[in-house]
């Protein structure tokens, strides 16, 4: 294992917030008879494990101060750990100075992300803010020719057996212990900045709103997952460090471990039923499009209206409840391949049903989605953008405005809501008709909105058993119609009220057609493509 490049450990830094593992380490310190210089509760502790340990304080002439902020912050501590001692030049000045140098640093840092999540306040927060552990950790790392730096516990066990064997680490080894301690100060520091910058935005005395030169962000491995969208594609979830109970947190409580593209749907599913925050909604997604979504009195009334969209495509599907699935829709949702279903909680009886399906993997997610912004990565970089979210200007039908037709009767106009909230989790060019608060046809992802209006009526009136589910049903669109040729599919199908933002340069030929075709025609200003 060791080489020329090698170095015993034959003093060693220790200065842990958490303790666990620890003793492997002092056994061997214990055994190799190692120095071991340490801050105060991690000195304790080793000493309580037989280390002969010589405080901080000790090597520092100086005593912890200000609470705990200004420990290791000295220049006895700091040239030891950056002498390199393969420079002469150093390990003289060091020498001549009466500092000894380090062979290894072991460091883990305050816990900032889990004082967030805590919900600890703003002092508090700052207070687990870790200074001299990451300035340790990246001096140790800088000084990777001689140092060996050790920040991950999981790592205490091989550090113990270098110093037992008196090998030490090679320079390769050193390097890469290094690198990873850099990408954990990195993500610490990266956790902070996403706190700080959500409460300390740019002041107006400093020009206001603007966002940094760089996008810095960690994301905590949480699961490889067996495989990405396809099975030659290696995929791995990683989740916030600062949040907990929302989606991607979520708690399994029944099937299979989730995969790629499950974590996909059940993202949209999940997104699309909180678009309806003051109502009962259920969501039935495939590949990220709902084939089904309504609102209903109860959550089994919800499901059984969005499952009789499209009950074909629901084979297979993601089901997500915006409330407590109840013992009567899990009922329904037995007899139905579902591949995985959403909710905030599950009624106990409903649960065990569920559960006996094997293949079903149950989420529980008690919080509303919390995410505020996209990001999308492109060859070479990334797009992040503001979610879309519904605009109180557009989104509000007392603000849209009537550009055909009668004004909608109360239940028209319900429908018409429904279905401009529902339209906004399907894929560009959307489509979509309701009626009664469920869609009834949905063309989605087509790259004309003439094809997504065709599919939307076909599906609504092929997929119903002979019923025509468009006659007398309403519309939305979630961009203009550029053209009226799309919105005539829909009149001729027989919808009675149409809703989408406006704005296309032929917006009077298209109001014109509705006019003419007899139908309520609103313009909501506010357009909700999703690709
Ligand atoms: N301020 C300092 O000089 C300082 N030096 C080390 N620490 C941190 O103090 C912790 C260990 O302290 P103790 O052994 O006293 O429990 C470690 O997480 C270490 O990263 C410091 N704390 C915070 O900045």
């Amino acid at each position: 294992m060791s080489d020329s490049t090698s170095r015993p450990i034959k003093r060693a830094l220790v200065s842990v917030f958490h303790k666990e593992g620890l003793e492997v380490l002092a056994q061997a310190f214990v055994k190799a008879n190692t120095e071991v210089v340490s801050t105060g509760s991690t000195a304790k502790f080793l000493a309580n494990l037989g280390v002969n340990v010589t405080p901080a304080e000790e090597v520092t002439g100086f005593p912890e101060c200000l609470e705990g902020r200004v420990k290791t912050l000295h220049p006895h501590i700091h040239a030891g750990i950056l002498a390199d001692m393969t420079n002469p030049d150093h390990a003289s000045q060091i020498k001549q100075l009466g500092i000894k140098p380090f062979d290894a640093v072991v460091v883990n840092l305050y816990p900032f992300a889990d004082t967030v999540r805590s919900g600890a306040n703003e002092a508090e927060t700052i207070e687990k803010i870790d200074i001299g552990g990451p300035t340790m950790v990246r001096a140790a790392a800088k000084n990777a020719a001689t140092v060996a730096i050790i920040t991950d516990p999981d790592d205490y066990s091989i550090l113990a057996d270098r110093i037992i064997t008196g090998e030490g680490f090679t320079l390769s080894e050193r390097r890469y212990l290094a690198a990873k301690a850099f990408a954990h100060t990195a993500a610490y520091d990266a956790t902070i900045i996403e706190w700080a910058s959500q409460r300390w935005t740019k002041p107006q005395s400093l020009g206001g709103k603007d966002s940094f030169d760089t996008y810095t962000r960690a994301w905590d491995k949480a699961q490889t997952l067996r495989y990405g969208e396809n099975s030659h594609q290696n995929a791995t979830l990683y989740i916030d460090p600062l949040t907990h109970d929302d989606f991607a947190h979520a708690e399994l409580l029944g099937g299979k471990p989730m995969s790629y593209n499950n974590y996909v749907d059940a993202d949209s599913a999940w997104r699309s039923v909180w678009d309806f925050k003051n109502d009962i909604a259920v969501a039935v997604v495939k590949h990220s499009n709902p084939c089904g979504l309504a609102i209903g009195t109860t959550v089994a009334e919800a499901h059984k209206k969005a499952h009789a969209c499209d009950p074909m495509s629901a084979y297979g599907g993601v089901i997500a409840a915006n409330t407590t699935v109840s013992l009567e829709m899990a009922e329904t949702v037995k007899h139905i391949f579902t591949e995985v279903i959403v909710a905030p909680d599950y009624e106990p009886e409903a649960l065990k049903l569920l559960q006996t399906k094997k293949n079903l993997r149950i989420l529980k997610v008690p919080t509303a989605p919390v995410t505020h912004e996209q990001i999308r990565a492109i060859d070479g970089g990334l797009l992040v953008q503001d979610m879309d979210v519904f605009q109180s200007s557009g989104d509000d039908s007392h603000n849209w405005t009537l550009v055909a037709g009668e004004a909608a009767d109360e239940a028209t106009l319900k429908d018409l809501e429904f279905a401009w909230r529902a339209v906004r989790s399907v894929k560009s060019n959307a489509i979509l008709i309701a009626h009664d608060g469920a869609t009834v046809g949905i063309g989605m992802g087509q790259v004309n909105r003439v094809d997504s209006s065709h599919l939307a009526v076909d599906r609504a009136n092929t997929l119903a058993d002979g019923a025509n589910r468009t006659r007398g049903a309403v519309a939305a669109s979630d961009a203009f119609f550029p053209f009226a040729d799309g919105m005539k599919i829909l009149t001729d199908a027989g919808v009675k009220a149409i809703v989408h933002p406006g704005g296309s340069i032929r917006d009077e030929e298209v109001f014109a057609a509705a006019q003419e075709a007899g139908i309520t025609m609103y313009v909501t200003g506010t357009r909700h493509f999703f690709h």
